[in-house]
C-alpha cells in the first residue's frame, strides 16, 4: 500500500532536500521532486542520489525547468505550460516522500500555489523550518497557510543548531508535533545524514 509524506518548508534553502532525502533513505521510501526549477547548480533529484536514495527509488521529475526561480516563472521562461494533472501522486509500492519547491505559498502556475496542490493531495505534510532568528514568524505563517487549506500537518522538522525556546514556542503556539532536528553537518554524506536523521528524529512519526 502506498503512503505519502509531503515535505514543504518555510522558505527556499531551508534544508527540505537534505531532510527529505535523509528521511527517504532512512525509511526505504521513494523520493519525488515534481517540479525542479534550476538545473545548472545541480538538482534535488541529483542530491537524492548522492545522499543515499537508490536510483530505483527516485521518481523522475514531472517538470525540469532551467531557471532557478519560482516554478511559475521558470516555466514561462522555458515556454512550458505546467499542467497540474501531471502533478498527481505517482503510484509506488511503499512510502513516497514528495518535496515542494521553496515555501508553501510559492506559485506552481499563476493560478495554483504549492499549498493548493498539497490540499488536493491531502497527505500528511511536514514543514521544514530553520532554527535561527526569524523562524517563529515564518513557521507560524506557514502553518496558518496550510491550515487555511485544510492540509494535514504531520509536524515540524527543524534544521540548524538547537534553539530550544524557538522550537518549543512554535510547536506550542501552532499546536503541532516537533518531529526532531537535523543539525548542520560539516560533512554531508549518506552515512552522516543517516546517523543524524536517526538520532535527531523520533522515527515513529514516519511509520
Ligand atoms: N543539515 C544540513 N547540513 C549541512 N548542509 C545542509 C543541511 N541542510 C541543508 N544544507 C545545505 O544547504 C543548502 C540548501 O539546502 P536544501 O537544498 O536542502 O534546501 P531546500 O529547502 O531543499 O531548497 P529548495 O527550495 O531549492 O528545494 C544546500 O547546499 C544543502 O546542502
Ligand atoms: C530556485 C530555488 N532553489 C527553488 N527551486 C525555487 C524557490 C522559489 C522561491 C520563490 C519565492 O518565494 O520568491
Ligand atoms: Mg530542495
Amino acid at each position: 500500500m502506498r503512503r505519502v509524506i509531503v515535505v514543504t518548508g518555510t522558505d527556499t534553502d531551508v534544508g527540505k532536500t537534505v531532510f527529505a532525502v535523509g528521511l527517504a533513505a532512512a525509511i526505504g521510501a521513494y523520493y519525488w521532486k515534481p517540479v525542479q526549477a534550476g538545473l545548472e547548480d545541480g538538482t534535488d533529484t541529483a542530491s537524492a542520489s548522492k545522499l543515499g536514495v537508490p536510483a530505483e527509488r527516485i521518481v523522475p521529475e514531472a517538470y525540469r525547468l532551467a531557471t532557478p526561480c519560482s516554478p511559475h516563472r521558470a516555466a514561462e521562461i522555458d515556454g512550458v505550460e505546467i499542467d497540474p494533472t501531471r502533478l498527481a501522486l505517482p503510484d509506488v509500492e511503499g512510502t513516497l516522500v514528495v518535496e515542494g519547491a521553496g515555501g508553501a505559498l510559492v506559485p506552481v502556475t499563476r493560478e495554483i500555489l504549492y499549498a493548493d496542490v498539497f490540499a488536493r493531495w491531502g497527505q500528511p505534510t511536514i514543514v521544514v523550518a530553520r532554527t535561527g532568528l526569524g523562524t517563529i514568524n515564518h513557521s507560524l505563517l506557514t502553518i496558518e497557510a496550510l491550515r487555511a487549506r485544510s492540509v494535514p500537518i504531520l509536524g515540524i522538522a527543524f534544521v540548524g543548531p538547537a534553539e530550544d525556546d524557538s522550537e518549543r514556542t512554535i510547536c506550542e503556539i501552532a499546536r503541532v508535533p516537533r518531529l526532531g532536528r537535523l543539525p548542520h553537518l560539516t560533512s554531508l554524506d549518506p552515512d552522516s545524514l543517516q546517523a543524524a536523521i536517526l538520532s535527531g528524529f523520533d522515527m515513529e512519526f514516519f511509520r
